[in-house]
């Protein structure tokens, strides 16, 4: 059970040569139940469009993508998908912000607000719920837009680069407080980013993607124990990891 993407291949047209663009070309990933898995990989090589054909919001050309035994391509809402943008409505508080799923899903209102107010708690974020979007901090953002992906409500999440856009120290923060949310659930997790040291810390497997066509060049299990910290980043093996992390992506 999970997330699989079996021989996925999707091509755009280049509006410059107006000609067919190859992004992925026969892609397979198994993403197991329960597990946090790192895409990283050059920039422009099809990270976001892998998130896209995931989503339901774009078709692949072939190949399917299947989520706990179902073929899923083409049909949205069935994962929680966070893009890059936090794309928090700012016309509304942060509070009616994490309820859009709800509404999308026609769920009970009351339930929802009850959620909502549990895990906004978690979050951190109680004091903020009727801030809007533009009088929170780049931190409180992303993490209101990773609790309305949450409240989505799927045990599935697709989160692509949600800290890129933050500073270093907030950044290492949210890493932080991601662990301790995802230590006490049991989501499933695709998680796309461009920071090496993220992508060790968090996962329990890395991916590493080739330039554009994307395939998968290796695939690395990463078994320190949990609770992690970010020390672990100086231990010998993940150095070593680093490294040949290091070397793939730069060849
Ligand atoms: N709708 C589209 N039409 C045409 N070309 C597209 C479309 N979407 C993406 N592309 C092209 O597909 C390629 C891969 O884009 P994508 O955003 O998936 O890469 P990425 O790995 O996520 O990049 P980054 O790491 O910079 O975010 C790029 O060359 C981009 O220009």
């Amino acid at each position: 059970m999970g997330l699989s993407l079996k021989s996925l291949s999707k091509s755009y047209l280049n509006p410059q040569l107006n000609q067919p663009m190859k992004i992925l070309d026969s892609l397979n990933l198994e993403v197991d139940s329960g597990t946090f898995v790192s895409l990283i990989g050059p920039s422009g090589c099809g990270k976001s469009t892998i998130c896209n054909l995931i989503a339901g919001i774009d078709n692949p050309d072939f190949g399917d993508i299947i989520l706990d035994g179902q073929k899923i391509q083409g049909l949205p809402g069935h994962i929680g998908y966070m893009p890059q943008k936090d794309l928090l409505l700012p016309w509304r508080t942060l509070f009616d912000n994490l309820l859009i799923g709800c509404q999308i899903q026609h769920r009970d209102k009351l339930s929802a607000r009850a959620e909502a107010t549990k895990w906004l708690n978690q979050f951190g974020l109680t004091p903020f719920s009727n801030h809007y979007p533009h009088q929170l901090s780049g931190g409180m953002r992303q993490r209101g837009a990773l609790l309305r992906t949450i409240l989505f409500g799927k045990k599935t999440l697709l989160l692509d680069e949600p800290f890129g856009a933050l500073d270093a120290l907030t950044r290492q923060e949210m890493q932080h407080w991601l662990l301790s949310i995802l230590s006490q659930t049991q989501y499933t997790v695709l998680f796309i980013t461009h920071d090496i040291d993220e992508a060790i810390l968090l996962s329990d497997k890395v991916v590493v993607l080739s330039k554009r066509p994307a395939t998968i060049i290796q695939e690395f299990t990463v078994s320190f124990p949990h609770p992690r910290n970010p020390e672990l980043l100086l231990s010998k093996e993940s150095l070593e990891l680093k490294k040949q992390l290091l070397q793939l992506l730069i060849n």
